[in-house]
């Protein structure tokens, strides 16, 4: 077979949501793409699965506060073209100490941004939404515009548009083993693929498809814990009773933010989490982490006394999923160094289904060769010295 003609113009590795986003942009443009996963889909093993995600413009980074508009807008065009309501408008209240730079840096950028907010003193807090009580005196922005994205829905919308437009979808068929070169061969657990390109979303297992290729990024996969809590009187914390989604800026007591989505996955039950989790395999994710009691569960059951006190202050159902973190929290998008039909989109560090429809963009732009139209400088894998491995 050596020297075939690629049957591909490129190949994804990894159906979540980047992946699909990327192959869907490929597809769109008439490129022949083939998105691989490695377990059958719809599956819950990585970061893109349950029901929502928020999706606002708060971002105290400019860089991801300037793409808010496209992603509103291509969400906007997913559902038209899949004829499926992806978004639901709830809003987003950000809680935050008084004069804080995160907090100070949360309103600046809304406000470089134009993006409509309110400003709640810890007075006005409990009159606009009853259900959240300001316990530490912090003052609150609300950004009307914010919302929930219906993610297991979107996920599958741009995968059956992907299918739609002409790309190949193979699940339950891993990557195993990567060829570089002019025309990359993929080898997987049922074949052997080759492409003029290659964008590798692969989540928390990035870093093992990247060893063999001379290249280690400090990702780390973080397992979290998925929170859902009681309401105590049915209905006071659903999107119907104006109740939003909240981010609240971390402090000294809950070192990482803690963030809440209104009632809806289950019936009278609110989301809840710590942003943050225990360092995983992602192959050993359902190990129990070492230690008797999850940390992560007690700030959250101080943080749901103290702030949400109509919540019962006990986690009704616990999930798993994962986040694959970098040191600064924003992703990596970019060339392989070496190989530069190679392209790596991952270390969305918990913040990245929102953007999923211009980091697929991205991606793609760069797997054609093309410069894409935002600045790429935060994204690059030289930001990280020394992280190359000559494995090669
Ligand atoms: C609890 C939680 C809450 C979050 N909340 C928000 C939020 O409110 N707003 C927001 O914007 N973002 C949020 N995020 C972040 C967002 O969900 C992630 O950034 C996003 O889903 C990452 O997608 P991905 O495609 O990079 O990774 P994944 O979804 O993990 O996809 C990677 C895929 O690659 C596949 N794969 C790996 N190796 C191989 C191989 N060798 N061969 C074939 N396939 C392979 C995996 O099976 C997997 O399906 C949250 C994440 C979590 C976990
Ligand atoms: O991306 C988001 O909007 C949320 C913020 C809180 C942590 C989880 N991700």
């Amino acid at each position: 077979m050596l020297g075939a003609a690629p049957r591909y113009d490129a190949i994804v590795v990894g159906a979540g949501i980047q992946g699909s986003f990327a192959a869907y942009h490929l597809a769109k443009r008439g490129r022949r793409a083939l998105l691989l996963e490695q377990f059958p889909l719809p599956h819950s093993r990585g970061s893109s699965h349950g029901q929502s995600r928020i999706i606002r413009s708060t971002y105290p980074q400019p860089h991801y506060a300037r793409a808010m508009p496209e992603c509103y807008r291509l969400w906007a065009q997913l559902e038209a073209e899949a004829g499926v309501q992806l978004h639901r408008q709830t809003g987003l209240l950000v809680l935050g100490a008084e004069g804080s730079p995160a907090f100070g840096a949360c309103l600046q950028s809304l406000a470089q941004h134009g993006v409509p907010r309110e400003l709640l003193s810890a007075q006005e807090l409990p009159r606009r939404f009853p259900g959240v009580r300001a316990y530490g005196g912090e003052t609150a922005v609300f950004e009307p515009t914010a919302g929930v994205l219906r993610a297991d829905k979107a996920l599958r919308a741009v995968q059956d548009l992907f299918l739609q437009a002409g790309g190949a979808l193979r699940d339950g068929e891993k990557v195993v083993a990567i060829n570089p070169g002019p025309v990359v061969t993929v080898r997987t657990s049922a074949g052997v693929h080759r492409a003029g390109s290659l964008v590798i979303t692969a989540g928390p297992w990035t870093n093992k498809l990247l060893a063999p290729l001379g290249l280690q990024l400090p990702l780390q996969p973080l397992r979290v814990s998925v929170c859902y809590w009681k309401e105590k009187v049915p209905g006071t914390y659903g999107s119907a009773a104006g109740f939003p989604c909240f981010l609240s800026l971390r402090t000294s007591q809950t070192p990482h933010d803690v963030y809440g989505l209104p009632a809806s996955e289950y019936l009278g039950m609110v989301k809840v989490c710590y942003h943050h989790g225990c360092p995983v395999d992602p192959d050993e994710r359902d190990r129990e982490p070492e230690g008797s009691a999850l940390p992560d569960i007690q700030i959250l059951r101080g943080f749901v006394s103290r702030y949400l006190p109509g919540l019962e202050p006990e986690p009704a159902v616990v999930e798993t999923c994962m986040y694959t973190i970098t040191p600064d929290e924003d992703f990596v998008l970019d060339r392989h160094p070496q190989f530069s039909n190679i392209v790596i989109g991952a270390g969305f560090s918990g913040h990245g289904f929102k953007l999923a429809p211009v980091v697929g963009k991205v991606l793609c732009e760069l797997s054609l060769g093309q410069a894409p139209g935002c600045d790429m400088e935060p994204f690059r894998i030289q930001r990280f010295p020394g992280q190359r491995r000559a494995a090669l």
